[in-house]
């Protein structure tokens, strides 16, 4: 995720937050924030991490990693106590308001697979471009976890895919390979995986191309309502999260669902 503000000024003082992403991170790609040391300045990230830049910051397209984002970081809903839950859901929800309502033009350069969290956030950007690379599905896996996508995941789906495709994709969980993602619209473009840089380079700069002012408000304009809808019950949204990630029969199914990740690996 490109954050436009700084690179279009090649601002040298934009803030590095610095910490290569792990596949539980969130968001992981280029805008690699730790949630729980909100509040977030995204007007100040940009390209936080790459091990290899260019001159200007830019990540190299060889220091893609397999992993755009894993989601929301399953250990911090897994074993913990209420109060953690509450912290840990207050700065998904500020991650995602903050990235959701910006002001700046933001690209997801989706370079890898792309599950649940790390799709919102992609969703929550302006464009997304996608490596064909059958491995990178992307999509609200939530119900093969035995959880349920939270109302404002689902607004931001329906918003982009419609209501039809969503209802069948959230209820299966599924995760889109790169064609079918491109098909039903949740991604704008699916390009070689050694061009999604630059494609999503050449998107921003057609975003830029819009007189700020204009593009700002027609992008408030659309985004607003669903914004709004979160804002107004932040706090029954925490509480409803809380109350269903204690369940003994969710940790249950998250801890199952970590283990078999784990086993997976072995
Ligand atoms: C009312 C509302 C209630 C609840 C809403 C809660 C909303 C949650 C939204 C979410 O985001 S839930 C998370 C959904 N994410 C996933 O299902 C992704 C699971 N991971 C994978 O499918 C794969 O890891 C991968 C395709 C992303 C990458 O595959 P690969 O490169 O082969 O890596 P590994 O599978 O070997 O994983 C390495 C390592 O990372 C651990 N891990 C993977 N994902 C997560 C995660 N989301 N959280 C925490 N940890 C994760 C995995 O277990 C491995 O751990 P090791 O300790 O064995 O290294």
């Amino acid at each position: 995720v490109w954050a436009a503000k700084a690179w279009r000024e090649g601002d040298p003082g934009g803030t590095r937050a610095g910490r290569r992403p792990r596949a539980g991170s969130v968001p992981t790609g280029f805008l690699d924030v730790d949630v729980t040391s909100a509040p977030l300045a995204l007007e100040c990230l940009y390209t936080p991490w790459a091990p290899g830049t260019d001159s200007d910051g830019a990540p190299t397209p060889q220091d893609c990693p397999r992993v755009f984002s894993a989601g929301l970081d399953l250990t911090e809903m897994c074993g913990r106590n209420p109060a953690h839950y509450a912290e840990y859901w207050k700065a998904v929800q500020e991650l995602w308001l903050r990235t959701y309502l910006s002001s700046l033009v933001l690209v997801a350069a989706i370079n890898g697979a792309c599950p649940a969290g790390g799709c919102i956030i992609a969703l929550a950007c302006d464009c997304r471009v996608l490596a064909d690379n059958p491995k990178y599905h992307i999509g609200l896996n939530e119900t093969l976890l035995g959880i349920t996508a939270p109302f404002w995941f689902k607004d931001a789906y329906v918003n982009t895919i419609g209501h039809r495709a969503s209802e069948q994709a959230l209820q299966l969980g599924y995760l889109f390979p790169p064609s079918e993602a491109l098909q039903v619209g949740l991604v704008d473009q699916v390009v070689p995986e050694d061009q999604v840089l630059s494609t999503a380079l050449s998107e921003m700069a057609r975003w830029l191309a819009v007189p700020d002012h204009a593009r700002q408000l027609t992008k408030n304009m659309m985004r607003k309502a669903t914004a709004d809808r979160l804002l107004r019950q932040r706090d029954a949204d925490i509480q409803n999260f809380v109350s269903f990630i204690c369940r003994d029969s969710i940790q249950k199914s998250l801890q199952v669902y970590l283990e078999k990740l784990r086993q997976r690996k072995g």
